[in-house]
């Protein structure tokens, strides 16, 4: 059985229930195998999604304003971050905006030749906003600067924290300035680090967990234990835990893994779980496509 966009909305809408005016809703999601790993060995971009994970994700892309990710990534996948007909079928993307992609680039290392520039100019996506730490003066940057305007990105400078990298409350204030309500943090591997250590930043997670152990490439977090059983996936949680909403799609047939898989905290340190779990998936449709590379 394949999902259709708006089944995956609604089974995603208690992350969106709550009427969010005076801060951005942010939510994290990215697919990751059983042993935590999200890429390859290189940073080789694997398909480790099904087909009804896909049809989620990309139904969350055009029910959000924005779209971030780290400049590793666009470098690596040259991603498109739309949300395409061939998951959300033509009506639901005729009724649905696409979302901006929003690059965090502290050096300004955006290469020219990004789809995200192609698609803009050719206005099948939405010009990108790039974060910066670099100041529009500085020699060093001005000239990369102007070509990237003249492609169509906006550019706007934010702080930088201690550790070297773009500080993602300030990133989330401009992007609520400039309108937006809604995004969704895609990855990659260190700015998913850095989400899950900010306990604060995120109202969501949505997480597509593969059944498949890849082994050797870039994780997230240490890998669990081979011999670990399906019911110790919910080591997890200590993760989650910490954050206001989580969800966990199992997207293949595990259904004797189907631990619960919202989980929705109110007031960090009231020990309150509410536990709103559901399986995302009921049949099996995805060992064919597991780990396979683009
Ligand atoms: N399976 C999945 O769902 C996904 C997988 N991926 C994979 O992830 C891989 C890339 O991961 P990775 O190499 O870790 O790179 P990222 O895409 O996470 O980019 C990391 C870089 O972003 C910049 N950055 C700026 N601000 C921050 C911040 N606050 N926190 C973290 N980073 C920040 C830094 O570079 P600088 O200092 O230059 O600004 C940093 O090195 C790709 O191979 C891709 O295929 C990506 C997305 C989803
Ligand atoms: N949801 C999901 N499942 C996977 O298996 C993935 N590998 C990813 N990767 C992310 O999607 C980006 C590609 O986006 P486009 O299809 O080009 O729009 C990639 O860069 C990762 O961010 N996601």
């Amino acid at each position: 059985m394949t999902r259709t966009a708006e089944q995956a909305w609604d089974f995603l809408q208690p992350l969106y229930a709550e009427n969010l005016t005076d801060r951005l809703h942010v939510t994290l999601t990215y697919a990751q195998s059983m042993d935590g790993i999200i890429a390859g060995p290189q940073g080789q971009q694997i398909l480790i999604s099904g087909k009804d994970s896909m049809v989620m994700t990309h139904a969350l892309r055009l029910n959000v304003d924005g779209i971030i990710i780290g400049i590793n990534t666009l470098i690596n996948d040259s991603p498109r971050l739309t949300g395409r007909a061939d998951y959300v079928g033509e009506d639901y993307l005729a009724t649905h905006k696409q979302p901006t992609p929003v690059v965090l680039d502290t050096k300004l290392r955006f290469p020219l030749d990004a789809l995200l520039l192609k698609n803009a100019a050719t206005k099948q996506g939405k010009p990108p906003i790039i974060f910066t730490g670099v100041d529009q003066r500085d020699d060093k940057y001005s000239a990369q600067w102007r070509q990237l305007e003249d492609a169509g990105a906006h550019i706007y400078t934010v702080g930088v924290d201690t550790s070297g990298h773009l500080n993602l409350e300030e990133v989330c204030q401009n992007l609520k300035s400039r309108g937006m309500e809604r995004v969704m943090i895609e990855g990659g591997a260190s700015v998913i680090k850095t989400c899950l250590a900010s306990f604060g930043l995120l109202d969501a997670v949505v997480v597509t967990i593969a059944p498949t152990w890849i082994g050797n490439g870039i994780t997230i977090q240490n890998p669990l234990s081979k011999e670990v059983s399906c019911f110790e996936i919910s080591k997890y949680e200590d993760i989650f835990g910490k954050l206001t909403h989580s969800l966990v799609a199992l997207n293949a047939n595990v259904q004797q893994r189907a631990i619960p898989t919202i989980r929705s905290r109110r007031g960090y340190g009231s020990q309150h779980f509410e536990l709103v779990g559901r399986q995302y998936d009921e049949t099996s449709y995805i060992s064919s496509t597991l780990c396979q590379e683009f």
